[in-house]
């Protein structure tokens, strides 16, 4: 088992001999995939139909993409040495051409000790070792002699390295130094959901990318089939996050904003303010509940239906019984309709067999199932809806909606509600981003939604009750990682307790559990930052840096010189290395990338990870879970001014930063922030 026999003193042949074992397992895993790759061109070959060469198909090229080999990422990354064995610890199993392992995948049962061991709970780990790349190259190595009660923890070199090295593109895996808090929580197991209360840069977008590739590799047949699905805030955070589950060898998780989830129909309508927070309001969901239920109706005519020379008769009680049964099992409205259509037929089909004396055939039952009488039946008492017939009808007929809203909503809330000018047809309605959860909500109504095994849900503090509800739609049957900071909470609707929304996402058992080391920023930077808590009003704890490096400056200047100095601090962060970040009110982003582009240097938009131009110029907005080693802040007083909870979302631009963070001012700084 990766065995390597070497004189313990002699460091340098120690890793010259850790260094063959690397070019030994490069070459092992070459040749699973070359295995694999032959598999899969033969697949077609060895498949009977078709059906199961596509599904052959489909496995053989995930393997092969699976043990994909970057020459950039090291294969493994540690060693334990457990009682005589040495085993190394990489992103996947590599195995030699006996089976025998090489490399033991991070999420494999005996990795666990890499993360958690300690002098006080070894368990059965002599040595940890952790090893140094440059480059892919393996260039060093560091041991952790438990059993001799040694213990590095946050002062590995390696560690400290790994937190300190300059961001470029896109986030990147942590599997080599996850820490033991962190770790407590990517091992969770699947049935346990889990939200994650963490102040700014403490790894909750980590942990929640490295839980979903732990639990796919754990349950890999069952998350296959019902899926795991990794929520965002906007695309750019989503084009950010994506290469690492990929280089974690897993290629088959969902990503999307909770818009993306419930994208039934175009955006093509604006909401006022006080309609938009209503319709995320949870009594919306009791309003629509009550408006759809309302048009169940009490049968009062019988249904009676010729038959060839048989005339069948079905009297208002029977009818009545089967409505109000179907009432009472709760199903979403559709199933409920079909099993009032399939008790009618089989009341029919009673009166067939007890007349004729035979069973009718299966072409009977469905002529009987479609017969006007039992569609017009149905369409009077548990009538066909949309979710957008549901929705318009809701937001124009004052009646309805005052019959639905009765006891729940005000009659000022509901004049909020209507539509100044309803729609000429349900297919003209110009839904807006607000009626787009209204919508998805009816749906989840009338149909039930199919569930995912695992959902994974970041920045989630800024969930709407109603988008909540959307996302336990598609969580029913799964469970939930939920990670978030309340005090990065910038919706108008950003929860103040995980309680509510975690009753909102039915899962009101889950633990909350904070995180407060914080990997990202700054002490000094963080230092500035948390002197806005206070004014936030939330109760959470403070971030504690890891790092005691990094600069902070703050740069007050005349109105007319923001721009200058904006680019004197873009052109002195270029000095160094790593990615830049010019971060902006909305409103002043062009301004700043015009006069940034005027002085000759290109800029990045922060959706295009990928882009070779090192800065990048971001709107406060869409800021959220990204990170760049030097941060400008522009205006800082025109970030708070731009929007109701603009001290939250000042706090989130503040916490961006991984090394330097310039603040750039004409206007007085925001008072928590004046004499820093
Ligand atoms: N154990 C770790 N080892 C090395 N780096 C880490 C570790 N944990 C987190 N990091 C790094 O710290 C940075 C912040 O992590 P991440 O983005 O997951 O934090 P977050 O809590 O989601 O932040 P935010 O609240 O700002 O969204 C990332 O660069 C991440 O790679």
């Amino acid at each position: 088992m990766g065995k390597i026999s070497v004189p313990a003193t002699d460091l340098d042949s120690e890793l010259t001999a850790e260094r063959t074992h690397l070019t030994q397992s490069r070459a092992a895993l070459a040749r699973m995939r070359g295995r694999a790759e032959s598999l899969f061109s033969a697949g077609a070959d060895i498949a009977g139909d078709a059906y199961s060469a596509e599904t052959l198909g489909r496995t053989l090229s995930r393997r092969v993409a699976e043990l994909a080999d970057d020459p950039g990422t090291p294969l493994f990354f540690g060693k334990l040495d457990i009682d005589d064995s040495k085993y190394h610890i990489g992103r996947r199993h590599v195995t030699d051409d006996a089976g025998e392992p090489m490399v033991l995948d991070w999420r494999a049962p005996l990795s666990q000790s890499f993360y958690r061991a300690s002098v006080r709970d070894p368990q059965g780990v002599s040595t940890r070792r952790r090893f140094g790349f440059v480059r892919g190259e393996l260039t060093s190595f560091e041991d952790e002699h438990l059993d001799r009660g040694e213990e590095l923890g946050t002062r590995s070199r390696i560690l400290t390295a790994e937190i300190e090295r300059p961001r470029v593109g896109p986030m990147r895996d942590i599997v080599a130094t996850i820490q033991p808090e962190q770790d407590e929580l990517v091992r969770a197991d699947l049935e346990d959901s889990i939200c994650v209360q963490g102040a700014p840069g403490t790894g909750k977008t980590a942990v929640g990318l490295h839980r979903a590739a732990y639990l796919l590799y754990l349950h890999r047949e069952r998350l296959r089939r019902s899926g795991v699905l990794i929520v965002g805030p906007n695309t750019a955070f989503l084009s950010y996050i994506s290469a690492v589950l990929p280089a974690l060898g897993e290629v088959e998780v969902q990503q999307a904003t909770v818009d993306d989830l419930i994208a039934r129909a175009p955006v093509r309508g604006r909401d006022a303010d006080a309609a938009a927070l209503l319709k995320h309001d949870p009594r919306m969901a009791a309003v629509l509940r009550r408006a759809l239920w309302g048009r169940v109706g009490k049968p009062v005519e019988p249904i009676m239906v010729s038959d060839g020379s048989y005339r069948w008769r079905i009297d208002p009680e029977p009818l009545r019984r089967i409505v109000d049964e179907a009432r009472r099992e709760d199903l979403p409205y559709a199933v409920g309709r079909e099993r009032v259509r399939a008790r009618v037929v089989a009341l029919l089909q009673r009166q067939s067999e007890y007349r004729t004396g035979n069973s009718p055939n299966e072409g009977w039952l469905r002529r009987m199932a479609r017969i006007p009488q039992v569609r017009d039946f149905l369409d009077n008492v548990w009538p066909a809806l949309t979710p957008e017939a549901l929705v318009v009808a809701l937001l124009t007929d004052a009646e309805l909606l005052a019959r639905a809203a009765d006891g729940i909503l005000s009659d000022a809330e509901q004049a909020v509600l209507r539509w100044a000018k309803p729609p000429r047809s349900v297919k003209a309605a110009r839904f807006s981003a607000a009626d787009l959860v209204l919508l998805d909500e009816a749906a989840g109504l009338l149909e039930r939604e199919p569930s995912f095994g695992h959902v994974v849900v970041d920045e989630a503090q800024d969930l709407s009750p109603m988008q909540a509800r959307a996302i336990a739609r598609r969580s029913e049957h799964g469970s939930i990682t939920l990670l978030g900071d309340l005090a990065q909470g910038t919706a108008p609707w950003a929860a103040a307790d995980w309680r509510d929304t975690l009753r909102h996402l039915g899962k009101p058992g889950a633990v909350v559990v904070p995180l407060t080391v914080g990997f990202r920023v700054p002490a000094a930077v963080l230092a500035l930052a948390n002197r806005l808590l206070p004014a936030l009003r939330v109760d959470v704890p403070e971030a504690v840096s890891l790092r005691r490096d990094g600069d902070l400056a703050v740069v007050g200047v005349p109105a007319s010189e923001v721009d200058a100095a904006t680019l004197v601090e873009v052109t002195a962060a270029l000095e160094h290395e790593g990615s830049v970040a010019v971060i902006a009110a909305d409103a002043a982003v062009d301004r700043l990338r015009a006069h940034l582009r005027a002085a000759g240097l290109e800029t990045a938009t922060p959706d295009d990870v990928d882009s070779a131009a090192r800065v990048t110029v971001v709107p406060a907005t869409i800021v959220k879970g990204l990170e760049y080693d030097h941060v400008v802040v522009v205006e800082p007083a025109e970030i708070v001014a731009a929007e109701p909870r603009g001290l939250h979302r000042l706090y989130v631009v503040l916490t961006r930063a991984v090394s330097r963070l310039s603040v750039v001012h004409a206007e007085p700084l925001p008072g928590p922030l004046r004499g820093a």
